[in-house]
Formats: C-alpha cells, structure tokens, sequence
C-alpha cells in the first residue's frame, strides 16, 4: 500500500469531500514542528509570541500575518503574509499554502477602541471569529483565541472573580469575548476542534505598544516617566484597581497552554491567568522608587466606567491547578524589567532619558 493510500485510509468516514482534501494535505504534511499561523500579529501581542515561538519551533513554521505594511525587517525574520480575518477565502489559502495546523487568533478590537466604532468591533471581533471557527473546523487545527477580564462585567464577583461565574460585560470587546468563549466551546463539543482560551488582564510591554484597550495607561505611565516632564496623565482614578502582566508571562502561558498541554490535562477549554493587580496610584509608587519626581494627574475619562465593570483581583487557581501556570514578575519585576528595556530601546535609539 502506497503513503497515499494509507493516509486516505486513515480518514474519518464521515468527512465531505472537500473536508477531505484539507485532512489529509494537513497529515500529509505533519512533522515535528508545528505549523503556526498568528493572525493580527503587528499588535501588542502577536510579534513578541511569534518571536518565542520561532526560537523553538524554527521561523519558517510560524507564519506572522496581518493587515497592516510592517518595518522591512519583519519581512528578513520569516514569513509575514497579508491575511484579512473578514475573508474567508484568504483565510483558507493560507492555511493550505502554508500548511498550518495551529492558529493564535489575535486579530480584534480592544476594549476602547471598540466603543469608538461597533460596527466595526462586531466585524472584526465576531465575524472574523466565525471565519477563524469555520477554517479551524474545516482543516481540523488546534485553536487558541485570547479572552480577557473584559469578558466580565459589574454583575460578576470582582475580588477574586473565579472562572466560572456570571458574565454581563457591558462592551461590545467583552460580548465579543463571551462570544468567542462560548463558540468556541461549541466547535470542542460539537465538531472535536482542539479550542483553547485563556483570559489575559492587561498586558504591558515595552516594545510594542497597546492598540485601544483599556488598561493602556500602565504602558503609558513607563513612556511617561523616562519623557523630561517625567508625568502623566491618567484617564483612570487613583484607586482603580486591575489585574495586570508582564509581555513574557502572557508569552510564556500561551506556549505552554498550547503547546506543551494535553487535552486530557484539561477539564474545560477556557481558563483566567493572573500575575499581579494594582492601581494608578500603586504603580506610580514604584516608579517613583526610579523617578522620584515623576507626578500623576488624575482626568477620568468614559474608559473609568469600563475599568469599574471589569475584575479587581482575578482566581487563576484552576490554571494553576490544571496545567502548572506560574507567573515570574511581579509589580516590582515588572517596573525593573519596564525600565531595563525602555533604556535598551532609547539607547539604541541614540536618545538619553529622564
Ligand atoms: N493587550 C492586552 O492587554 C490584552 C489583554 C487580554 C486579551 N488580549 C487579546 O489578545 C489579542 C491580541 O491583543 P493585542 O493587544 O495584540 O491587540 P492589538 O490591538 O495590539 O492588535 C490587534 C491586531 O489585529 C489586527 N487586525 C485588525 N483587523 C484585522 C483584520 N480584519 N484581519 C486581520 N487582522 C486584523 C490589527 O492590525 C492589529 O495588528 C486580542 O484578541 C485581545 O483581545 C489582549
Ligand atoms: C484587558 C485587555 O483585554 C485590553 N488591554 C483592554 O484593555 O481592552
């Protein structure tokens, strides 16, 4: 019996015809190394994961994409191919040109931004999720799409809020959110798909910069205590108490949740991760233990009002429990690492700080 043979024979009888040719391209292809395609990766998120990825996996096995023209050099680092989550048939050509087997689904409107323009943020974030669903069942992927604290609402606990509870967010980012929880808890029991989700608090980073969201002003607070005024201008009270985490800690869950996670380890496909919860006031506190001088007003804006609906403190014990998640930086790790980078970056940009 030829190679050929014994691949088709090792179909499900239950596939189509056309889900057929995607199944077996896809064990045709199957090597070691996964194969991972990353939508939306010019945001926060998607450059520092593919970066920690093709260290381990090599570059040709994970394809960046997204809408956006990036810097030449992302061109040299690998694959970056133009992929629109709103069309479908891009979607499927990639996954077949590239030979994916594993999507990161990044692609969405935050928190914000997504107030400013629903229309828009219901596109992106639900219809783009159905396309994402439909290729992801089609050619039999695995699927991690992030969730978020905005995923709750004032109706749910919020110190701890625990994963399993109620969940009313009153933006159109945490309704997409549930959403996309839900829908993808559905493919799992429905069609067998491999979906994962875990629910980030606000990430900080110093190379790429956040892309509406809410909890924006933590990354803002380190840009603003290196700029000669040394202050900033917060749009959340004082008192404003969220979870956050460090770049490398978000990077870290999604490469051991996806990759080195058993489903049977996992008794359900949607987790909370957690590192540390300050408030404005808190963080400010220990950059000042760095910059004394640097100062905080205080102008709230409508995000308040987002921040107040959404968890204070959130209970990743089932993470912990169930797959070994650990955090490494705290707020005082976090401020150094902040600013241990923000002064790599300047000094390579021939710019002095402070
Ligand atoms: N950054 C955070 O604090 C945080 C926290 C929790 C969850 N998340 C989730 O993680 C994911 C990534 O977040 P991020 O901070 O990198 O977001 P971001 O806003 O920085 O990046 C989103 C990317 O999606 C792309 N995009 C927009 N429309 C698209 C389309 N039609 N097709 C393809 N790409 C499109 C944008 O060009 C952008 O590069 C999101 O789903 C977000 O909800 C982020
Ligand atoms: C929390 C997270 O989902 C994002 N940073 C936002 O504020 O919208």
């Amino acid at each position: 019996m030829s190679f050929l043979s014994r691949c088709i024979n090792r179909l499900q009888p239950t596939v189509t015809k056309t889900g057929l040719t995607a199944v077996m391209s896809q064990r045709l292809c199957s090597s070691s190394a996964p194969r991972v395609l990353i939508t939306g990766s010019m945001g926060q998120l998607g450059y520092p994961l593919a970066k920690k990825l093709r260290a381990r996996f090599g570059n040709e096995n994970v394809v960046v994409s997204d809408i956006v023209k990036p810097l030449p050099q992302v061109y040299k680092e690998g694959p970056y191919v133009f992929a629109d989550i709103l069309d479908f048939k891009n979607l499927q050509e990639k996954v077949v040109a590239y030979q994916i087997d594993t999507i990161i689904h990044f692609s969405a409107l935050l928190s914000a931004i997504g107030e400013q323009n629903t229309p828009l943020a219901m596109r992106v974030n639900i219809e783009g999720l159905h396309n994402i669903l439909e290729v992801s069942r089609q050619y039999r992927l695995k699927l991690f799409v992030p969730s978020t604290i905005g995923a709750f609402g004032p109706d749910s606990p919020r110190n701890p809020t625990p994963d399993l509870t109620i969940q009313r967010p009153r933006t159109i980012y945490g309704v997409s959110k549930v959403h996309a929880e839900l829908m993808g808890e559905y493919y799992h029991y429905k069609f067998g798909l491999d979906f994962r989700s875990l629910r980030f608090p606000g990430v900080i980073s110093a190379d790429t910069q956040p892309g509406g969201g809410t909890t924006d002003y933590a990354v803002e607070m380190f840009h603003d205590a290196l700029h000669p005024n040394c202050t900033h201008k917060c749009y959340l009270s004082p008192d404003t108490r969220l979870p956050m985490m460090y770049v490398d800690d978000t990077v870290d869950s999604i490469e051991r949740f996806v990759f080195d996670t058993t489903s049977d380890q996992l008794s359900r496909r949607t987790f909370n991760v957690a590192a540390m919860s300050f408030t404005p006031e808190e963080l400010a506190g220990e950059i000042r233990k760095h910059f004394p001088q640097f100062r905080v007003d205080y102008k709230v804006d409508e995000r308040q009002l987002i921040a107040d609906s959404w968890p204070q403190v959130f209970d990743d014990s089932g993470s912990r429990k169930e797959w070994g998640w650990n955090h490494e930086y705290d707020m005082e790790g976090l401020v150094n690492v902040m600013f241990a980078k923000l002064n790599e970056i300047h000094a390579a940009a021939g710019r002095t700080t402070g």
